[in-house]
Protein backbone atom coordinates (compact mmCIF):
# COMPACT_ATOMS: atom_id res chain seq x y z
CA UNK A 1 0.00 0.00 0.00
CA UNK A 2 1.48 3.28 -1.07
CA UNK A 3 0.15 6.96 0.87
CA UNK A 4 0.38 9.88 -0.11
CA UNK A 5 2.08 12.06 2.16
CA UNK A 6 -0.10 14.90 1.37
CA UNK A 7 -3.18 13.27 1.10
CA UNK A 8 -2.25 10.72 4.42
CA UNK A 9 -1.06 14.44 6.18
CA UNK A 10 -5.06 15.62 5.37
CA UNK A 11 -6.37 12.00 6.57
CA UNK A 12 -6.77 10.31 2.80
CA UNK A 13 -5.19 7.19 2.82
CA UNK A 14 -4.66 5.76 -0.69
CA UNK A 15 -4.54 1.67 -1.05
CA UNK A 16 -2.80 2.42 -4.50
CA UNK A 17 -1.44 -0.70 -5.97
CA UNK A 18 -2.44 -2.93 -3.61
CA UNK A 19 -5.25 -4.31 -4.53
CA UNK A 20 -7.21 -2.92 -2.07
CA UNK A 21 -10.58 -0.87 -2.18
CA UNK A 22 -9.53 2.91 -0.98
CA UNK A 23 -10.88 3.79 2.69
CA UNK A 24 -10.65 7.28 3.46
CA UNK A 25 -9.65 8.72 6.93
CA UNK A 26 -11.50 11.06 8.99
CA UNK A 27 -10.48 14.67 8.39
CA UNK A 28 -11.36 16.78 11.36
CA UNK A 29 -9.85 20.64 10.11
CA UNK A 30 -10.87 23.05 7.16
CA UNK A 31 -8.37 22.58 4.41
CA UNK A 32 -7.58 26.42 4.10
CA UNK A 33 -6.87 26.36 7.91
CA UNK A 34 -4.62 23.70 7.51
CA UNK A 35 -2.88 24.94 4.41
CA UNK A 36 -2.84 28.61 4.98
CA UNK A 37 0.82 28.74 3.21
CA UNK A 38 -0.89 27.85 0.10
CA UNK A 39 -2.68 31.18 -0.34
CA UNK A 40 -1.96 34.79 -1.16
CA UNK A 41 -0.66 36.87 2.03
CA UNK A 42 -3.99 38.82 1.93
CA UNK A 43 -6.50 35.97 2.09
CA UNK A 44 -8.37 35.03 4.97
CA UNK A 45 -11.69 34.09 6.37
CA UNK A 46 -13.96 37.03 7.85
CA UNK A 47 -16.31 36.25 10.46
CA UNK A 48 -19.05 34.29 8.30
CA UNK A 49 -16.43 32.39 7.52
CA UNK A 50 -16.32 33.63 3.72
CA UNK A 51 -12.68 33.66 2.67
CA UNK A 52 -11.75 37.48 1.41
CA UNK A 53 -8.95 38.66 -0.37
CA UNK A 54 -7.26 42.02 0.64
CA UNK A 55 -10.74 42.81 2.34
CA UNK A 56 -13.18 41.77 -0.34
CA UNK A 57 -15.15 38.96 0.00
CA UNK A 58 -15.00 36.69 -2.53
CA UNK A 59 -18.91 36.68 -2.94
CA UNK A 60 -18.68 40.19 -3.71
CA UNK A 61 -15.92 39.36 -6.58
CA UNK A 62 -18.41 36.52 -7.50
CA UNK A 63 -21.23 38.90 -7.90
CA UNK A 64 -19.72 41.87 -9.75
CA UNK A 65 -17.20 39.75 -12.22
CA UNK A 66 -18.44 36.34 -12.49
CA UNK A 67 -16.98 32.85 -11.81
CA UNK A 68 -14.77 31.34 -12.97
CA UNK A 69 -12.83 34.12 -12.58
CA UNK A 70 -8.29 34.17 -11.47
CA UNK A 71 -8.49 36.18 -8.37
CA UNK A 72 -4.88 37.93 -7.61
CA UNK A 73 -4.02 39.72 -4.92
CA UNK A 74 -1.65 42.19 -6.44
CA UNK A 75 0.30 43.10 -2.74
CA UNK A 76 0.97 39.62 -2.31
CA UNK A 77 2.22 39.42 -6.09
CA UNK A 78 4.69 42.55 -5.53
CA UNK A 79 6.05 41.23 -2.09
CA UNK A 80 7.03 38.07 -4.19
CA UNK A 81 8.65 40.19 -6.75
CA UNK A 82 10.27 42.65 -3.96
CA UNK A 83 11.64 39.55 -2.38
CA UNK A 84 13.34 38.52 -5.38
CA UNK A 85 14.41 41.48 -6.21
CA UNK A 86 15.61 42.85 -3.05
CA UNK A 87 16.78 39.51 -0.68
CA UNK A 88 17.68 37.08 -3.22
CA UNK A 89 20.05 39.60 -4.86
CA UNK A 90 21.55 41.20 -1.81
CA UNK A 91 24.28 38.40 -0.78
CA UNK A 92 25.49 38.42 -4.72
CA UNK A 93 26.58 42.19 -4.66
CA UNK A 94 29.76 40.69 -2.71
CA UNK A 95 30.36 37.56 -5.27
CA UNK A 96 30.04 39.02 -8.56
CA UNK A 97 28.53 42.60 -7.94
CA UNK A 98 25.03 42.13 -8.11
CA UNK A 99 22.47 40.34 -9.52
CA UNK A 100 19.44 41.38 -11.90
CA UNK A 101 15.95 39.56 -11.82
CA UNK A 102 14.24 38.95 -14.96
CA UNK A 103 10.18 38.06 -14.19
CA UNK A 104 9.21 35.41 -16.72
CA UNK A 105 6.33 36.83 -18.43
CA UNK A 106 5.25 33.13 -19.64
CA UNK A 107 3.72 32.21 -16.36
CA UNK A 108 1.37 35.16 -16.63
CA UNK A 109 1.53 38.34 -18.08
CA UNK A 110 -1.15 41.48 -19.16
CA UNK A 111 -0.36 44.89 -19.01
CA UNK A 112 -1.10 46.00 -15.39
CA UNK A 113 1.15 43.08 -14.30
CA UNK A 114 3.93 43.83 -16.69
CA UNK A 115 3.43 47.76 -14.89
CA UNK A 116 3.86 45.87 -11.16
CA UNK A 117 6.58 44.36 -12.70
CA UNK A 118 8.91 47.58 -13.83
CA UNK A 119 7.46 49.61 -10.43
CA UNK A 120 9.18 47.34 -8.07
CA UNK A 121 12.44 47.50 -10.08
CA UNK A 122 12.61 43.83 -12.19
CA UNK A 123 13.59 43.04 -15.92
CA UNK A 124 10.98 41.30 -17.62
CA UNK A 125 11.56 37.62 -19.81
CA UNK A 126 9.41 37.71 -22.30
CA UNK A 127 9.23 34.60 -25.10
CA UNK A 128 7.40 35.64 -28.04
CA UNK A 129 5.92 38.59 -30.16
CA UNK A 130 2.97 39.05 -28.40
CA UNK A 131 4.56 38.80 -24.74
CA UNK A 132 6.87 41.45 -26.54
CA UNK A 133 3.58 43.75 -27.36
CA UNK A 134 2.27 43.71 -24.18
CA UNK A 135 5.71 44.67 -22.31
CA UNK A 136 5.51 47.68 -24.59
CA UNK A 137 2.49 48.60 -23.63
CA UNK A 138 3.27 48.90 -20.17
CA UNK A 139 6.15 51.40 -21.20
CA UNK A 140 8.69 48.64 -20.47
CA UNK A 141 12.03 49.73 -21.30
CA UNK A 142 14.02 47.87 -23.65
CA UNK A 143 17.34 47.74 -22.11
CA UNK A 144 15.43 45.73 -19.26
CA UNK A 145 13.74 43.21 -21.47
CA UNK A 146 14.96 39.74 -22.81
CA UNK A 147 14.00 37.83 -25.37
CA UNK A 148 13.48 33.69 -25.54
CA UNK A 149 12.31 31.34 -27.45
CA UNK A 150 13.83 28.61 -29.62
CA UNK A 151 12.02 29.47 -33.16
CA UNK A 152 11.75 33.33 -32.72
CA UNK A 153 10.50 35.25 -36.27
CA UNK A 154 11.86 37.59 -38.57
CA UNK A 155 8.99 40.04 -37.11
CA UNK A 156 9.46 39.01 -33.60
CA UNK A 157 13.44 39.86 -34.05
CA UNK A 158 12.80 43.04 -36.07
CA UNK A 159 10.37 43.75 -33.02
CA UNK A 160 12.58 43.84 -30.58
CA UNK A 161 15.77 45.01 -31.83
CA UNK A 162 13.67 47.86 -32.68
CA UNK A 163 12.54 48.02 -29.17
CA UNK A 164 16.23 47.98 -27.97
CA UNK A 165 15.69 44.75 -26.15
CA UNK A 166 18.84 44.35 -23.88
CA UNK A 167 19.33 40.70 -24.47
CA UNK A 168 18.20 37.94 -27.36
CA UNK A 169 18.52 34.56 -25.92
CA UNK A 170 20.22 32.30 -29.09
CA UNK A 171 19.07 28.96 -29.85
CA UNK A 172 20.11 27.54 -32.78
CA UNK A 173 22.96 28.37 -35.60
CA UNK A 174 20.28 29.20 -37.82
CA UNK A 175 18.82 31.82 -35.10
CA UNK A 176 22.40 33.43 -34.90
CA UNK A 177 22.45 34.22 -38.32
CA UNK A 178 18.71 35.69 -38.46
CA UNK A 179 19.30 37.50 -35.14
CA UNK A 180 22.99 39.02 -37.18
CA UNK A 181 21.09 39.47 -40.40
CA UNK A 182 17.77 41.46 -38.77
CA UNK A 183 20.87 43.91 -36.87
CA UNK A 184 22.54 44.08 -39.82
CA UNK A 185 19.44 45.31 -41.59
CA UNK A 186 18.44 47.53 -39.05
CA UNK A 187 22.08 48.77 -38.15
CA UNK A 188 22.61 47.61 -34.76
CA UNK A 189 24.65 45.55 -32.78
CA UNK A 190 22.67 42.74 -31.42
CA UNK A 191 23.42 42.07 -27.71
CA UNK A 192 22.85 38.14 -27.26
CA UNK A 193 23.73 35.58 -25.07
CA UNK A 194 23.72 31.99 -25.71
CA UNK A 195 21.22 29.27 -24.27
CA UNK A 196 23.32 26.51 -22.96
CA UNK A 197 22.21 22.96 -22.13
CA UNK A 198 24.40 21.44 -19.26
CA UNK A 199 23.00 18.05 -18.87
CA UNK A 200 20.90 18.43 -15.97
CA UNK A 201 18.59 15.87 -15.20
CA UNK A 202 15.90 18.44 -13.11
CA UNK A 203 13.66 16.39 -10.38
CA UNK A 204 10.72 17.84 -11.95
CA UNK A 205 7.80 16.67 -14.50
CA UNK A 206 9.68 15.34 -17.93
CA UNK A 207 7.83 17.52 -19.70
CA UNK A 208 9.10 20.98 -17.74
CA UNK A 209 12.96 19.80 -17.53
CA UNK A 210 14.70 21.47 -19.89
CA UNK A 211 17.89 20.66 -19.28
CA UNK A 212 18.89 17.19 -20.18
CA UNK A 213 20.45 16.42 -23.58
CA UNK A 214 17.46 14.60 -25.27
CA UNK A 215 15.26 17.73 -25.82
CA UNK A 216 14.54 21.10 -27.94
CA UNK A 217 16.21 24.07 -25.78
CA UNK A 218 19.59 25.33 -25.94
CA UNK A 219 23.29 23.77 -27.44
CA UNK A 220 24.73 20.61 -25.51
CA UNK A 221 27.39 21.92 -23.36
CA UNK A 222 28.84 18.14 -23.59
CA UNK A 223 29.39 17.67 -27.16
CA UNK A 224 30.72 20.73 -28.19
CA UNK A 225 27.42 22.69 -29.76
CA UNK A 226 27.51 25.55 -27.04
CA UNK A 227 31.36 26.57 -27.66
CA UNK A 228 30.52 26.35 -31.62
CA UNK A 229 27.55 28.65 -30.98
CA UNK A 230 29.89 30.89 -29.06
CA UNK A 231 31.89 31.37 -31.71
CA UNK A 232 29.42 31.64 -34.55
CA UNK A 233 28.19 34.75 -32.32
CA UNK A 234 31.61 35.79 -32.16
CA UNK A 235 32.45 35.57 -35.53
CA UNK A 236 29.15 38.51 -36.22
CA UNK A 237 29.91 41.85 -36.43
CA UNK A 238 26.69 42.50 -35.76
CA UNK A 239 26.36 40.55 -32.70
CA UNK A 240 27.69 41.35 -29.20
CA UNK A 241 27.84 38.13 -26.74
CA UNK A 242 26.79 38.85 -23.15
CA UNK A 243 27.23 35.51 -21.55
CA UNK A 244 25.91 32.53 -21.05
CA UNK A 245 22.28 31.27 -19.97
CA UNK A 246 20.94 28.09 -18.58
CA UNK A 247 17.84 27.29 -17.52
CA UNK A 248 17.22 23.77 -16.19
CA UNK A 249 13.82 23.10 -15.38
CA UNK A 250 10.61 24.14 -13.59
CA UNK A 251 9.05 23.64 -10.04
CA UNK A 252 12.67 22.72 -8.90
CA UNK A 253 13.33 22.98 -4.73
CA UNK A 254 16.95 21.35 -4.89
CA UNK A 255 19.46 23.97 -4.83
CA UNK A 256 21.97 20.52 -6.27
CA UNK A 257 20.73 21.20 -10.25
CA UNK A 258 21.25 24.85 -9.80
CA UNK A 259 24.79 24.05 -8.50
CA UNK A 260 25.87 21.27 -11.14
CA UNK A 261 24.14 24.16 -13.94
CA UNK A 262 26.19 26.74 -12.37
CA UNK A 263 29.39 25.05 -12.30
CA UNK A 264 29.33 23.75 -16.02
CA UNK A 265 28.31 27.07 -17.10
CA UNK A 266 30.98 28.75 -15.37
CA UNK A 267 33.29 25.63 -16.92
CA UNK A 268 32.12 26.97 -20.31
CA UNK A 269 32.56 30.80 -19.35
CA UNK A 270 36.37 30.27 -18.53
CA UNK A 271 36.94 28.40 -21.44
CA UNK A 272 35.88 31.02 -23.41
CA UNK A 273 37.96 33.46 -22.00
CA UNK A 274 40.79 31.29 -22.26
CA UNK A 275 40.25 30.03 -25.90
CA UNK A 276 39.19 33.38 -27.16
CA UNK A 277 40.33 35.85 -24.71
CA UNK A 278 36.55 37.32 -24.06
CA UNK A 279 35.03 37.96 -20.58
CA UNK A 280 31.82 37.77 -20.83
CA UNK A 281 29.72 40.22 -18.28
CA UNK A 282 26.66 38.46 -18.03
CA UNK A 283 25.75 35.18 -16.91
CA UNK A 284 22.15 33.89 -16.26
CA UNK A 285 20.99 31.16 -14.64
CA UNK A 286 17.34 30.77 -15.60
CA UNK A 287 13.91 30.28 -13.41
CA UNK A 288 12.63 27.53 -12.13
CA UNK A 289 11.85 27.80 -8.03
CA UNK A 290 9.16 25.74 -7.04
CA UNK A 291 6.32 27.09 -5.38
CA UNK A 292 3.79 25.25 -2.60
CA UNK A 293 0.77 23.74 -4.62
CA UNK A 294 -0.04 21.14 -1.55
CA UNK A 295 1.67 20.52 1.77
CA UNK A 296 3.68 17.88 0.18
CA UNK A 297 5.65 21.67 -1.05
CA UNK A 298 7.99 23.16 1.25
CA UNK A 299 9.86 26.72 -0.71
CA UNK A 300 12.63 27.99 0.44
CA UNK A 301 12.37 32.23 0.63
CA UNK A 302 13.95 33.70 -1.77
CA UNK A 303 16.36 35.26 0.76
CA UNK A 304 17.56 31.49 1.51
CA UNK A 305 17.40 30.70 -1.87
CA UNK A 306 19.81 33.47 -2.52
CA UNK A 307 22.00 33.31 0.08
CA UNK A 308 22.78 29.30 -1.20
CA UNK A 309 22.80 30.28 -4.78
CA UNK A 310 25.29 33.29 -4.12
CA UNK A 311 27.23 30.62 -2.28
CA UNK A 312 27.64 28.22 -4.93
CA UNK A 313 28.45 30.75 -7.37
CA UNK A 314 31.42 32.17 -5.11
CA UNK A 315 32.48 28.50 -4.85
CA UNK A 316 31.83 27.86 -8.65
CA UNK A 317 33.86 31.28 -9.91
CA UNK A 318 36.80 30.23 -8.27
CA UNK A 319 37.67 28.27 -11.47
CA UNK A 320 37.70 32.40 -12.82
CA UNK A 321 39.47 33.71 -10.44
CA UNK A 322 42.26 30.80 -11.20
CA UNK A 323 42.40 32.33 -15.09
CA UNK A 324 42.58 35.75 -13.33
CA UNK A 325 45.78 34.75 -11.28
CA UNK A 326 47.09 33.28 -14.25
CA UNK A 327 46.45 35.85 -16.97
CA UNK A 328 47.43 38.70 -14.06
CA UNK A 329 50.69 37.04 -13.87
CA UNK A 330 51.34 36.47 -17.36
CA UNK A 331 50.16 39.96 -18.75
CA UNK A 332 48.77 41.94 -15.98
CA UNK A 333 51.63 42.55 -13.57
CA UNK A 334 50.49 44.58 -10.47
CA UNK A 335 47.27 44.99 -11.94
CA UNK A 336 44.22 43.50 -9.66
CA UNK A 337 42.65 40.23 -10.48
CA UNK A 338 39.56 41.51 -10.91
CA UNK A 339 40.65 43.85 -14.41
CA UNK A 340 42.19 40.01 -15.65
CA UNK A 341 39.48 38.08 -15.38
CA UNK A 342 35.91 39.99 -13.98
CA UNK A 343 33.18 37.87 -12.87
CA UNK A 344 30.25 38.10 -14.80
CA UNK A 345 26.99 39.97 -12.99
CA UNK A 346 24.41 37.29 -12.54
CA UNK A 347 20.68 37.23 -13.61
CA UNK A 348 17.96 34.98 -12.76
CA UNK A 349 14.69 34.48 -14.18
CA UNK A 350 11.69 33.42 -11.94
CA UNK A 351 7.80 33.16 -13.19
CA UNK A 352 6.16 31.07 -10.94
CA UNK A 353 7.76 31.45 -7.72
CA UNK A 354 6.29 35.26 -8.31
CA UNK A 355 3.40 34.95 -9.78
CA UNK A 356 1.67 31.34 -8.90
CA UNK A 357 0.87 31.86 -4.96
CA UNK A 358 -0.44 35.34 -5.74
CA UNK A 359 -3.85 33.98 -7.23
CA UNK A 360 -6.32 31.60 -6.74
CA UNK A 361 -9.35 30.23 -9.16
CA UNK A 362 -12.77 31.58 -8.06
CA UNK A 363 -15.36 28.55 -9.51
CA UNK A 364 -19.17 28.34 -8.86
CA UNK A 365 -20.17 24.58 -8.42
CA UNK A 366 -22.28 23.64 -10.39
CA UNK A 367 -23.48 19.82 -10.26
CA UNK A 368 -21.85 17.28 -6.60
CA UNK A 369 -22.32 13.66 -7.91
CA UNK A 370 -21.50 10.38 -5.04
CA UNK A 371 -19.88 8.10 -6.91
CA UNK A 372 -19.11 4.97 -5.13
CA UNK A 373 -15.29 3.70 -5.48
CA UNK A 374 -15.01 0.76 -2.88
CA UNK A 375 -17.13 -0.79 -0.69
CA UNK A 376 -16.52 1.76 2.05
CA UNK A 377 -15.47 4.61 -0.07
CA UNK A 378 -17.10 7.16 -2.26
CA UNK A 379 -15.81 9.70 -3.77
CA UNK A 380 -17.67 13.41 -4.17
CA UNK A 381 -17.15 14.83 -7.86
CA UNK A 382 -17.82 18.72 -7.89
CA UNK A 383 -18.40 20.15 -10.75
CA UNK A 384 -17.58 23.78 -11.90
CA UNK A 385 -18.05 26.29 -14.19
CA UNK A 386 -14.46 26.10 -15.23
CA UNK A 387 -11.54 23.17 -15.90
CA UNK A 388 -8.79 21.99 -17.53
CA UNK A 389 -10.19 25.18 -20.41
CA UNK A 390 -8.23 27.90 -17.29
CA UNK A 391 -5.87 24.98 -15.67
CA UNK A 392 -4.81 22.16 -18.20
CA UNK A 393 -1.39 21.47 -15.34
CA UNK A 394 -3.69 19.10 -14.09
CA UNK A 395 -4.54 16.91 -17.40
CA UNK A 396 -1.49 18.20 -18.68
CA UNK A 397 1.78 17.29 -15.72
CA UNK A 398 -0.64 15.38 -13.05
CA UNK A 399 -0.27 18.35 -11.29
CA UNK A 400 -1.34 18.58 -7.31
CA UNK A 401 -4.15 21.29 -6.32
CA UNK A 402 -5.71 22.05 -3.29
CA UNK A 403 -9.32 23.79 -2.98
CA UNK A 404 -11.54 25.34 -0.32
CA UNK A 405 -15.04 25.89 0.00
CA UNK A 406 -14.82 30.05 -0.18
CA UNK A 407 -18.50 30.94 0.39
CA UNK A 408 -19.15 29.82 3.81
CA UNK A 409 -18.05 27.81 6.76
CA UNK A 410 -19.69 24.74 7.05
CA UNK A 411 -19.34 22.19 10.04
CA UNK A 412 -20.60 19.16 8.04
CA UNK A 413 -18.56 16.17 8.02
CA UNK A 414 -15.86 16.47 5.26
CA UNK A 415 -15.64 14.35 2.07
CA UNK A 416 -13.23 12.95 -0.26
CA UNK A 417 -13.59 15.05 -3.29
CA UNK A 418 -12.48 15.81 -6.58
CA UNK A 419 -13.14 18.97 -8.33
CA UNK A 420 -13.48 18.38 -12.10
CA UNK A 421 -14.39 20.84 -14.91
CA UNK A 422 -17.31 21.01 -17.69
CA UNK A 423 -15.83 19.94 -20.23
CA UNK A 424 -15.67 16.84 -22.77
CA UNK A 425 -13.31 14.32 -21.39
CA UNK A 426 -12.90 12.22 -18.28
CA UNK A 427 -9.14 14.01 -17.59
CA UNK A 428 -10.58 17.06 -16.92
CA UNK A 429 -10.27 17.02 -13.64
CA UNK A 430 -8.77 20.64 -11.77
CA UNK A 431 -8.25 19.06 -8.24
CA UNK A 432 -7.40 15.35 -7.97
CA UNK A 433 -8.29 14.79 -3.93
CA UNK A 434 -9.32 17.11 -1.49
CA UNK A 435 -11.83 17.10 1.38
CA UNK A 436 -14.73 19.86 1.28
CA UNK A 437 -17.66 19.54 3.80
CA UNK A 438 -19.80 16.71 2.56
CA UNK A 439 -23.15 19.67 2.15
CA UNK A 440 -21.53 21.24 -0.77
CA UNK A 441 -24.10 22.17 -3.40
CA UNK A 442 -24.60 23.65 -6.53
CA UNK A 443 -24.13 28.50 -5.83
CA UNK A 444 -21.20 27.56 -3.30
CA UNK A 445 -18.07 28.89 -4.71
CA UNK A 446 -14.55 26.91 -4.32
CA UNK A 447 -11.09 28.67 -4.15
CA UNK A 448 -8.47 26.69 -5.91
CA UNK A 449 -5.13 28.60 -4.87
CA UNK A 450 -2.02 28.93 -6.26
CA UNK A 451 -3.17 29.29 -9.84
CA UNK A 452 -1.15 32.54 -10.86
CA UNK A 453 1.32 30.80 -13.39
CA UNK A 454 0.73 29.08 -16.35
CA UNK A 455 -3.34 28.42 -15.56
CA UNK A 456 -4.30 32.07 -17.41
CA UNK A 457 -1.28 31.83 -19.90
CA UNK A 458 -2.17 28.25 -21.14
CA UNK A 459 -5.97 28.94 -21.06
CA UNK A 460 -7.87 27.92 -23.74
CA UNK A 461 -11.15 27.93 -25.42
CA UNK A 462 -11.75 24.35 -25.26
CA UNK A 463 -15.30 23.71 -26.38
CA UNK A 464 -15.40 27.47 -27.45
CA UNK A 465 -15.40 27.91 -23.74
CA UNK A 466 -14.56 31.97 -22.66
CA UNK A 467 -11.96 32.47 -20.76
CA UNK A 468 -12.03 33.92 -16.91
CA UNK A 469 -10.83 37.10 -16.31
CA UNK A 470 -8.24 38.08 -13.82
CA UNK A 471 -9.47 40.44 -10.94
CA UNK A 472 -7.09 42.23 -9.37
CA UNK A 473 -7.55 43.63 -5.31
CA UNK A 474 -5.85 45.61 -3.34
CA UNK A 475 -6.51 47.52 -0.24
CA UNK A 476 -10.60 46.30 -0.15
CA UNK A 477 -11.08 47.06 -3.93
CA UNK A 478 -11.20 44.90 -7.04
CA UNK A 479 -10.98 45.71 -10.58
CA UNK A 480 -10.65 43.89 -14.10
CA UNK A 481 -6.81 43.48 -15.87
CA UNK A 482 -7.57 41.07 -18.08
CA UNK A 483 -11.70 41.21 -19.11
CA UNK A 484 -13.77 38.14 -19.51
CA UNK A 485 -13.76 37.09 -22.68
CA UNK A 486 -17.64 36.57 -24.59
CA UNK A 487 -18.82 33.99 -26.92
CA UNK A 488 -18.93 37.25 -29.38
CA UNK A 489 -14.98 37.11 -28.59
CA UNK A 490 -14.95 33.68 -29.98
CA UNK A 491 -17.76 34.52 -32.95
CA UNK A 492 -15.78 37.38 -34.29
CA UNK A 493 -13.20 35.14 -35.53
CA UNK A 494 -14.74 32.22 -36.83
CA UNK A 495 -15.40 33.06 -40.49
CA UNK A 496 -19.21 33.09 -41.67
CA UNK A 497 -19.10 32.50 -44.87
C1 LIG B 1 14.12 30.14 -20.19
C2 LIG B 1 13.16 30.16 -19.06
N1 LIG B 1 13.34 31.05 -18.08
C3 LIG B 1 12.49 31.13 -17.04
C4 LIG B 1 11.42 30.28 -16.93
C5 LIG B 1 10.53 30.44 -15.76
O1 LIG B 1 10.43 29.30 -15.00
P1 LIG B 1 9.64 29.32 -13.62
O2 LIG B 1 8.30 29.89 -13.89
O3 LIG B 1 9.59 27.91 -13.24
O4 LIG B 1 10.43 30.15 -12.68
C6 LIG B 1 11.21 29.31 -17.93
C7 LIG B 1 10.14 28.32 -17.80
O5 LIG B 1 10.37 27.22 -17.29
C8 LIG B 1 12.10 29.26 -19.02
O6 LIG B 1 11.91 28.39 -20.00
N1 LIG C 1 4.11 25.46 -18.15
C1 LIG C 1 4.84 24.71 -17.19
C2 LIG C 1 6.20 25.22 -16.95
C3 LIG C 1 6.99 25.46 -18.17
C4 LIG C 1 7.65 26.75 -18.01
C5 LIG C 1 8.22 27.32 -19.25
N2 LIG C 1 9.55 26.84 -19.56
C6 LIG C 1 4.03 24.55 -15.91
O1 LIG C 1 2.89 24.86 -15.85
O2 LIG C 1 4.50 24.08 -14.94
Amino acid sequence: MTINMRAHEAGILHAEGSGAAPQWLPYPRDVMELLPQLYAKGVSRDEEGVVTVAGVPVTDIAREFGTAAYVVDEDDFRARARAFQEDFTRPFVAVCGGADVYYAGKAFLCTAVARWVLEEGLSLDVCSGGELAVARRAGFPGERIALHGNNKSIPELRAALEHGVGRIVVDSLVEIERVAEVARELGVVAPVMVRVTVGVEAHTHEFIATAHEDQKFGFSLASGAAMEAVEAVLGQESLTLLGLHSHIGSQIFDVSGFEIAARRLVGLHVEVARRHGVHLPEMDLGGGYGIAYTSEHDPMTPAHLGADMAAVLDRELKQLDDLADELAGDQLGDDPVATAAPRPRISIEPGRAIAGPSTFTLYEIGTVKRVQVGPQAERMYVSVDGGMSDNVRTALYGADYSCTLASRRSDAEPAVTRVVGRHCESGDIVVMDEYLPADVEPGDLIAVPGTGAYCRSMASQYNHTPRPPVIAVRDGHARVIVRRETIEDILALDVDE
